[in-house]
């Protein structure tokens, strides 16, 4: 299912129009539920309940809560999501489409990067960040024209106007070099760049890495559909998790901690009745290699095709089994920000998550994930027989 057909061609089967909901988008659906930035400001930002709670970060107490970061982030995250929301709304048009004009997607992700970094400073002014962008390309006479666009937009939902200076240090804030001791956050502002311009698949993701070790994960999905089963249903899912405490789905711009339900990995027990999920971007992941190894698991079923995280809450929830991400060249590093949050919404679901060579994903390195290969996920039940498969394929290429 890829982005050049249009959504009524991309599937074939029942199972496929089930799944054309998630991997396809609406553009008719998204740019509706699309929220105007001109009815919302950020002074409107009500973090909910626990709050007050106090948070250990020595993590040897175990008794972390976590509560505090577990709302801001949530906010943080809805709130860039509406960020994004707007731009698509505002700013992608058809003629920017056929023209490959990339620049609604990098207006939308400085703005949420900045957005997500002044409200984490708010609340959490001594924790580093490690967000994907930084303003390089906003600085100088070479990037005035981005840069207003930028502040332009930061500013409709800031309460005081911010100065051009005083966003490019927003977005900075996110250059930590990461590392095994202590907290800091990792931000991917927009995940699935092509996805939010072909008003498919993309994600908001935000997590609290404390001693190498993902603590705390969201994820807003302003795309995908609340329930799969629903495909002209509501859309805009945000997942949250932390760390022993189970993962949860909520609307994205809903019922707040009263709207969560917990989510689990699926129980599908034989390969030959999995669905597997994998990039559309082939640069990204070899479809060759995923479809040896469906064939090595009996799966008949076509791959899932989605941008973004939204691949770890289809299996966080169920409605794909596996994720396979792997390797097209061996140089290639993961970045921290393109799975910190997916990979504890997988494990607070019931479900696995190595490389491919059934490493755990090591946050403590850096910025990149520089000790693992490519990434594997899947529900408990079918977690080994599906790493097997994946060695077995790639003959320890990796
Ligand atoms: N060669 C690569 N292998 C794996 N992931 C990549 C590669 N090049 C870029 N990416 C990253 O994959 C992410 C999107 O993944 P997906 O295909 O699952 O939507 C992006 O964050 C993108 O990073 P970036 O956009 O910074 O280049
Ligand atoms: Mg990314
Ligand atoms: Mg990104
Ligand atoms: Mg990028």
């Amino acid at each position: 299912m890829t982005g050049n057909l249009p959504a009524a061609m991309r599937c074939c089967t029942a199972t496929f129009q089930r799944w054309a909901v998630l991997s396809g988008g609406n553009r008719a659906v998204s740019r509706a539920s699309g929220s105007s930035l001109a009815c919302f400001s950020w002074k409107h930002i009500n973090i909910d309940t626990d709050s007050n709670q106090s948070t250990f970060r020595t993590y040897s107490t175990q008794l972390a809560y976590f509560g505090k970061e577990r709302a801001v982030a949530i906010e943080a995250v809805e709130c860039a999501s509406r960020v994004c929301q707007a731009v698509f709304k505002r700013l992608v048009t058809e003629e920017t489409l056929t023209k490959k004009d990339k620049s609604p997607v990098t207006v939308a992700d400085f703005g949420a990067q900045a957005v997500v970094n002044l409200i984490l400073e708010k609340h959490f002014p001594d924790d580093p960040v490690v967000g994907e962008e930084d303003s390089k390309d906003l600085q100088g006479e070479e990037g005035r024209v981005l840069r207003e666009k930028v502040v332009d937009l930061v500013n409709t939902v800031t309460e005081q106007p911010l100065s051009s200076d005083e966003i490019l240090r927003l977005i900075d804030r996110g250059q930590y070099a990461g590392g095994p001791k202590g907290s800091h956050w990792t931000l991917d502002p927009i995940d699935g760049t092509k996805g939010f311009l072909r008003g498919e698949q993309f994600a908001v993701c935000l997590a609290l890495i404390v001693d190498g070790k993902v603590r705390v994960g969201v994820l807003g999905c302003p795309n995908l559909p609340y329930e799969l089963d629903k495909p002209d249903g509501e859309r805009g899912v945000l997942m949250v998790a932390v760390e022993g405490q189970g993962a949860f789905q909520r609307r994205l711009h809903g019922g707040g901690r009263a709207d969560e339900v917990p989510i689990h990995a699926s129980k599908v027990a034989d390969t030959k009745d999995a669905t597997f999920c994998e990039s559309v971007e082939a640069a990204h992941t070899s479809h060759g290699d995923s479809a040896n190894i469906a064939k090595l698991l009996n799966i008949t079923r076509p791959s899932v095709r989605m941008d973004s995280q939204c691949k770890y809450a289809a299996v966080a929830r169920g409605d794909a089994d596996i994720y396979l991400r792997l390797p097209q060249k061996a140089a290639y590093e993961e970045k921290i920000w393109d799975h910190a949050a997916g990979n504890i919404i997988i494990h607070e679901s019931g479900g696995r998550v190595t490389d491919v060579n059934g490493k755990p994903l090591d946050f403590s390195i850096g910025r990149t994930l520089s000790a693992n290969k490519g990434v594997i996920a899947a529900n408990a039940n079918i977690f080994d027989t599906v790493i097997d498969a994946v060695q077995t394929t790639l003959a320890g290429k990796f």
